[in-house]
Formats: C-alpha cells, structure tokens, sequence
C-alpha cells in the first residue's frame, strides 16, 4: 500500500511514523499539561473551576478525534470479505464524515458515498464507513481522505472499479478565515470501470436519488 498514513507492520516500514500508546494515562496527561499552557496563552485562567478539567477533556477528545492513526483500514476490510457472484453496483451512499483538516485543526464534515463492483467477491457493508472512519479520524485534508479510501478498497477488496465522492463543510473556511457559511467541498476519486462515463453516471444518479 503506497500510503504513509498506513500504521506500519514492522520497524522498517514505519518511515518516520511514531506509533503512540493513544489511551496511556501519561500520554493523556503529557496533552493535558500543553492544554493547560495554551489556555494561560489565550488569556484564560486554567484555575477557574469550569476550566479546571477541560486541559484534560481536550486531550481525551482530541486522542479521540485522532484513532484513526492506531487502525489499518486494509485490515478492517480483509476481516469481512466474502465470495460472492454479485456483479452489479453496491452503492453505500450518506455515511457520515468526521475529520480534522491538518492546517488548522479544525474540523470538517459531510458525507461520504462510495461504491464497488465486485470481481468475486463482496465486503461486510459496515466496513465501508469503517474504512471511511479509520482515515478520517487523523489530520486531513478532503483530497487525500477521498484517494485514500479510493486506494485502500481498490487494492484489497480488487473489485471492477471503485467511485468515492465525499462533500464536506470545513469549519477554518467558516469559523474564521475567509468566514462563508455556505460553501460545501466536492471532491471525487474513481478506478477501473467508473472512469468510464456510464458507470460513473449511473453511480452519481444513485447518490443523487431518494429511494428511501
Ligand atoms: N485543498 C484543501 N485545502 C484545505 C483543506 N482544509 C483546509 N484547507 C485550506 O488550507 C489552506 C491553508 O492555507 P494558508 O494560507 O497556509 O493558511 P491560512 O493563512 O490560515 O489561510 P486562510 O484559511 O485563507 O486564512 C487554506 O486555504 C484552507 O482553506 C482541505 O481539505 N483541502
Ligand atoms: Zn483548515
């Protein structure tokens, strides 16, 4: 897998990324101390009985927000794969997205809509928007979350084609910066049989349609 957000099986590949022990009370607490100095930067007082805690529920939210970092999305798609003749599309299509974008460290959000067609075989569906979440929860951006996840059901499952398209709101163009509360980040990433017109088309209808 040619991916550096991939967490490494052995030494050698690790490639400059550390593995954390994520939930360790010291490595909570290590978050929590820097926490606790940028609230006394921003001009707030960590001693003030509602901030009190609040060093350490960032770090447990933001180690949280960052698991992703610990799972191997190609393993959570290897765990439930099935022979299967089904050749047509499988579309699985609102999934829920949660990131953070790696410049501001903010979060971005919306859904993703994904598709296959099978070659053989078929994966347990709750996978999908497992793989989804398993590169979201890092720090992102939509770009390469959208090849990313394109990448890893491609090259594990090695369905006919994959479509991914995801569209999120990202909270740095909204909150602060440039400040427009309305703009909405389509990104899109396909192989093998949805690079052809047809296919792609029939999948954007699918995503498009309220059959439900
Ligand atoms: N392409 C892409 N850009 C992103 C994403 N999330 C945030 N950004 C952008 O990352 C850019 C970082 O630009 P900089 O100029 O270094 O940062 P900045 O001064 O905070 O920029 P402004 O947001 O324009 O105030 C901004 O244009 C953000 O909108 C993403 O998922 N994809
Ligand atoms: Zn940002």
């Amino acid at each position: 897998m040619n991916n550096k957000n991939y967490i490494p099986d052995t030494e050698e590949e690790q490639d400059g990324y550390v593995k954390i022990d994520r939930y360790n009370p010291d490595t909570i607490s290590k978050i929590a101390e820097h926490y606790q100095d940028i609230l006394n930067l921003l001009g707030e007082n960590p001693q003030r009985e509602g901030v009190l805690k609040t060093p350490e529920r960032v770090a447990k939210a933001l180690t949280f927000l960052t698991h992703g970092y610990d799972l191997s999305p190609a393993d959570i798609l290897k765990s439930a794969m099935f022979k299967e003749e089904y050749s047509q599309m499988v579309v699985v299509k609102d999934i829920e997205v949660y990131s953070m974008c790696e410049h501001h460290m903010l979060p971005f959000f919306g859904k993703a809509h994904i598709a296959y067609i099978p070659n053989g075989h078929i994966v347990g569906l709750s996978k999908i928007p497992r793989v989804v979440d398993a590169f979201a929860r890092r720090l992102q951006v939509q770009e390469r979350l959208t090849n990313e996840i394109r990448d890893c059901i491609q090259e594990t499952l090695k369905p006919i084609g994959v479509g991914v398209v995801i569209e999120c709101r990202h909270l740095c163009m909204s909150m602060r910066g440039i400040q427009k509360q309305n703009s909405v980040t389509t990104t899109s990433a396909f192989t093998g049989a949805f690079l052809h017109e047809k296919t792609r088309s029939e999948f954007l209808q699918l995503i498009s349609s309220k059959l439900i």
